[in-house]
């Protein structure tokens, strides 16, 4: 029935204060007013709703994003909402569009990247949304390749112009996000070519469309890629293509904080590394971890409720049958992931703690923690959204059958999802980016240059010293071993990271003891997954996998009573969800049934093509019609 909490007896179980968790995942008591509020506005606003995703065809779904997107920028304006309070907007209303490259990719670069002048002419525009950016860096031949990327920029000192072009086909950008059907500007990332020499890869500020008649300017050759992965969301979003012949652009719109090129035509490297120039991915990698465990906690929330209100088996003298969360085996599949949400929370918080760290050293021309920042980020990115990505899709089978349903909330949440793990740097690359900065680590053991920071542990490797034959042809040959040691040094640092975490105050009854078991679990299940690992090294005996076996067993019954608690603390709505396996009463039968018959091809009772097919079929006439 409605207004019933089908969930209330799981909510009694509790063992810890739940408001007080909230606090904890949102980060602080502020953060949690900000996300309760805001969520709330948006889920109670019909302007928002977005149940009949599904429905729409991929014009539809296209306008009704922009839609959106104007009305969220119009609810902003008129309650004169925080830049805190509008981000969060975006983030609740959970649609994926333009303004998350505009305000994720497009005025970062320019912050990080830009001159003070630079700065001072785009960022106000873009801040107030009367120019919208894209980042465009990726060309049909070369994502992950940076330096391969085609595209040119030849400085003419004649018109003190740059000339950006698209000499062949596998230089045409392909992929940004925005670009295909929305955005007037782009940081476009070019070949710089001055005098005649190249000058590697830099960002350029280019005008797409008019102003006016949002027509494309001339020399642009710019639409949308198609279709992409699953009917889901994304295809919201207008990943683009872009050609350049000869468009010309003012000097003063290269990037110029990390180079510069004179009116005379002189290139000139200033004393930052050059990397700055990849700065604004720094900066995203950073950003989707948070992603992650926010987008695996929405599908822990959907698959833990969906498995307490389950019945399956197990039934006594026609008593109830048993809840499918109370199998060992649901719980061996599901308490990790929620133990991973929890860690990729906490990991996520101090990788923001670093990159804000590491940005104010780079305002100091303090170059020492880049290296660090880099890894950190390349590598907990492409853990976490690995990691998530499979999570989702094993919440989904958590979920048996209706897990397959669009109104799970899991498909679509896995089709929007599953990209992470190729965007912003593909999570194989970002890795071997890792076990370079590793293997760099090691070559340094035993001079003078002591491991710092999150690699100080590597101390303890001297041995590995007398194996620095050959580092290069070495590292190629065992690339696939390495990414794994970058994997476990990632995984090192999520582990330390909960810890650290538990080492702080953390007020409310039961808190900290239900953090202690999950942070226990996330490492426990590490340790039971690759027990071959860590037996075959001498890191552990076989007794100590039997015991590590035991206690997770054993953790995973602490959780039990607190599992529904533990996902109320998410704190997210109904709307957000967008999941009837997940609704917070837990009333899912009524609601299943009732969303089949909102289905459109439920609206005649005879479906179309009856007539024309199924009939001829059922009275044999098909045999002597041509078909
Ligand atoms: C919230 C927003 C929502 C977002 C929605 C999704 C939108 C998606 C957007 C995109 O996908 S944008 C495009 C993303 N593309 C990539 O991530 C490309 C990945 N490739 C690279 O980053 C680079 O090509 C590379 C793989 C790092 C290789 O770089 P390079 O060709 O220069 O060679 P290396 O010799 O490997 O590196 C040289 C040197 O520089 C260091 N380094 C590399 N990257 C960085 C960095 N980002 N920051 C700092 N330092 C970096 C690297 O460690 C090397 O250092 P040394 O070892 O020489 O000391
Ligand atoms: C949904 C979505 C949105 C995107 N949005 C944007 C955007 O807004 N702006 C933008 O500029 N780009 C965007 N991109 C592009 C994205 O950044 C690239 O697709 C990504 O960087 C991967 O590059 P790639 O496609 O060249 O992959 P590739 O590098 O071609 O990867 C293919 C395979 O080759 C392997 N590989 C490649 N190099 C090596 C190596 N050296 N050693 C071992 N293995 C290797 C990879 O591991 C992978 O298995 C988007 C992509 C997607 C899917």
């Amino acid at each position: 029935m409605e207004g019933v909490d089908h969930l209330a007896h799981e909510r009694n179980k509790s063992e810890f204060d739940v408001d007080a968790m909230k606090i904890v995942w949102a980060g602080s008591p502020h953060a949690f007013v900000v996300s309760d509020r805001i969520s709330k506005l948006v889920a109670s606003d019909p302007g928002f709703r977005k149940d009949n995703r599904s429905t729409l065809s991929r014009k539809e779904l296209f306008k009704n994003t922009l839609r959106k997107a104007a009305y969220a920028w119009k609810t902003i304006i008129d309650l004169h909402l925080s830049e805190e309070e509008a981000a969060k907007l975006r983030f609740y209303v959970d649609e994926p569009a333009f303004t998350d490259v505009h305000w994720g990719m497009f005025i970062p670069a320019i912050k990080g990247q830009g001159t003070e002048e630079q700065q001072q002419k785009w960022l106000p525009l873009a801040y107030k949304m009367q120019i919208i950016g894209c980042y465009a860096q990726t060309e049909l031949g070369h994502g992950s390749n940076v330096q391969g990327l085609e595209t040119t920029a030849t400085f003419d000192p004649q018109t003190d112009e740059f000339i950006i072009h698209s000499p062949t086909l596998t230089s045409s950008k392909w992929w940004p996000g925005g670009l295909g059907k929305v955005a007037t500007h782009a940081i476009a990332y070019a070949l710089l070519i001055v005098g005649g020499r190249e000058q590697g890869v830099h960002g350029f500020i280019v005008q797409l469309r008019s102003l006016e008649d949002h027509s494309p300017l001339p020399g642009m050759t710019v639409g949308d890629i198609g279709m992409k992965f699953g009917n889901g969301a994304y295809n919201a979003m207008d990943n683009g293509v872009l050609r350049f012949d000869h468009v010309r652009i003012p000097r003063n719109q290269m990037l110029m904080r990390v180079s510069q090129v004179t009116c005379e035509g002189k290139y000139k490297q200033s004393d930052v590394p050059r990397q700055l120039v990849y700065g604004a991915m720094l900066y995203v990698r950073q950003t989707i971890v948070a992603d992650a465990s926010c987008a695996l906690s929405r599908a822990v929330c959907i698959a833990t409720r969906y498995s307490a209100v389950r019945r399956q088996f197990g039934s006594q003298n026609g008593g109830p049958e048993t809840q499918v969360i109370d199998y060992k085996t649901q719980q061996s599949r599901l308490f990790p992931l929620l133990a991973s949400a929890y860690a990729f929370r906490f990991v996520g918080e101090w990788l923001k703690w670093l990159y804000a760290d590491v940005t104010q050293r780079l305002q100091a021309n303090d170059f020492s923690t880049l290296p660090e920042a880099h890894a950190c980020t390349a590598g907990l990115k492409s853990l976490t959204t690995t990691a998530t990505a499979d999570g989702i899709e094993e919440c989904r089978k958590l979920c048996g059958g209706h897990g397959y349903l669009c109104s799970s909330g899991l498909p679509e949440l896995f089709a929007v999802y599953v990209p992470a793990c190729t965007y912003e740097g593909e999570n194989t690359v970002l890795l071997l980016q890792v076990a370079r900065f590793l293997m760099k680590t090691v070559s340094q053991l035993g001079s003078s240059k002591k491991p710092v920071g999150t690699i100080a542990y590597m101390t303890r490797v001297e041995h590995l010293m007398q194996c620095r034959c050959g580092v290069q042809r070495g590292f190629a040959e065992l690339s696939a071993d390495l990414v794994e040691a970058a994997v476990a040094h990632c995984q090192l640092l999520v582990v330390s990271k909960f810890i650290e975490k538990l080492q702080q105050e953390i007020p409310g009854k039961g808190v900290k003891q239900q953090l202690e078991v999950l942070c226990n679990i996330y490492a426990l299940f590490l340790l039971h997954k690759h027990q071959g690992d860590f037996l075959s090294t001498g890191c552990i005996t076989p007794k100590h996998a039997a015991l590590a076996n035991d206690e997770l067993r054993s953790l995973y019954s602490q959780v039990r009573p607190n599992a529904i608690a533990l996902v109320d603390a998410f704190n997210y709505t109904d709307h957000y969800l967008g999941s009837i396996l997940g609704c917070y009463d837990g009333n899912v039968y009524p609601k299943l049934y009732e969303a089949a018959w909102k289905d459109p091809l439920n609206e005649s009772v005879v479906p179309d093509g009856y007539h024309q097919y199924i009939r001829p079929l059922l009275k044999q006439e098909i045999r002597t019609a041509r078909l």
